[in-house]
């Protein structure tokens, strides 16, 4: 199989940061710290960035990474550096050979700053460049929604390995999408998925574990002979994803059922698996760039399940030009056979506003 070694070692540090993520899901102690734009980060989304970037550049060193976050705040706080290093010593897998795959705990506080301040490569359209959201979906992480763990290599821009860690989501792949899967989530027994896909290789989905990989299933998006019976997801927060244009357009296809709301990438991974089947993601304000990191994992994961993934007005997303996707507004993803009904209604809900 193509890409195997880098769908192990993206697999096993994903699993390894939703240890993490999971201690600090659990725990009053968030650290919650606001950034420049004044979204919240804490100390599990800095601690997993460092972890899974400690691991990418113990398998593949000369390869990029576009992260998320960085070690600024650490660097300047001592508290916070150490409740994260604290954290990021404790996340260990309980398989030694696993844990050897992606190079061991970290030595050192100074190297956990460097593989946090790893990240900042800008992207193109050049070689092999990883695409991290060491926690995606922050404010559902703190509301006790779904969050996600995400990890994609683009190579020459185009993201070709994907994987989601979802802490949060049923394993059971069949399990109906209602909106008790967006609020109030836990982590409780039965709950934490591990998704992967590697282009041309279809996707899979297999029960978050704390040791070696094992027991991974095909996964595919479900079929939808009409398209009025279709279940759509969106985000949970408005200021992400308009919730009326949303509305408009389902209802422009005949779908009475109610969005199920829910934060991250959970909702490629959940479409993906057939559990719903649009994601609708209409923006607000046109002057917001995408982060790259907020899609590359989930549009593999779509694409090698059977879906297809654009922008609002039916624009493929070009991941190669940098951090953002600066060139499109929204996103739609959707099975391949009804998506261009779904982006032709699109289209008539943006021309008339
Ligand atoms: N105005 C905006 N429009 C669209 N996305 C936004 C946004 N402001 C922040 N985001 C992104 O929305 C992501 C969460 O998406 P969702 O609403 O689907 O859960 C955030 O990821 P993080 O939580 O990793 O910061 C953040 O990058
Ligand atoms: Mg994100
Ligand atoms: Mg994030
Ligand atoms: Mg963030």
């Amino acid at each position: 199989m193509a890409y195997e070694k880098e769908l192990d070692v993206a697999l096993l540090a994903v699993q390894r940061a939703s240890i993490l993520t999971r201690t600090v899901f659990s725990s009053h102690t968030k650290g919650t710290l606001t950034k420049s734009d004044s979204s919240p980060v804490t100390i599990g989304d800095l601690g997993a960035q460092a972890l899974i970037i400690a691991s990418i550049k113990h398998a593949f060193p000369e390869d990029e990474v576009v992260g998320e976050e960085d070690a600024d705040d650490l660097r300047k706080d001592e508290q916070e550096r150490t409740l994260v290093w604290d954290l990021v010593q404790a996340a260990r897998l309980d398989d030694i050979s696993a844990e050897d795959k992606i190079g061991g705990p970290i030595k050192t506080v100074d190297d956990m700053l460097t593989a946090l301040d790893s990240g900042r490569s800008n992207g193109g359209n050049k070689g092999r460049v990883w695409a991290l959201d060491p926690i995606d979906g922050t404010k559902g992480f703190l509301r006790g929604g779904q969050y996600a763990v995400c990890l994609a290599l683009m190579v020459d821009g185009v993201p070709t390995v994907g994987v989601i860690g979802c802490p949060n989501l049923p394993i059971d792949d069949q399990a109906p999408l209602d909106s008790s899967v967006g609020a109030d989530a836990d982590d409780k027994e039965g709950k934490g998925v591990l998704f992967g896909a590697v282009k041309g290789e279809g996707a899979t989905s297999r029960p978050l574990s704390k040791g070696a990989l094992q027991g991974s299933k095909k996964i595919s998006m479900k079929a939808v002979p009409d398209v009025s019976q279709a279940s759509f997801c969106e985000s949970v927060e408005a200021g992400h994803s308009s919730h009326g244009d949303n509305a408009a357009i389902a209802s422009k296809l005949g779908i009475t059922k109610p969005s199920v709301r829910m934060d991250s990438q959970a909702k490629y991974a959940s479409i993906a698996r057939g559990a719903g089947d649009v994601y609708l993601r209409l923006p607000v304000n046109l002057r917001y760039e995408e982060k790259i990191w907020d899609h590359a994992a989930g549009v593999v994961l779509v694409q090698e399940a059977g879906g297809e993934v654009s922008d609002a007005w039916g624009k493929p997303l070009n991941f190669g030009i940098g951090r953002t996707l600066k060139e499109n507004k929204g996103v739609v993803a959707a099975p391949r056979e009804i998506f261009p009904r779904v982006i032709e209604v699109v289209k008539e809900v943006l021309d008339v506003k």
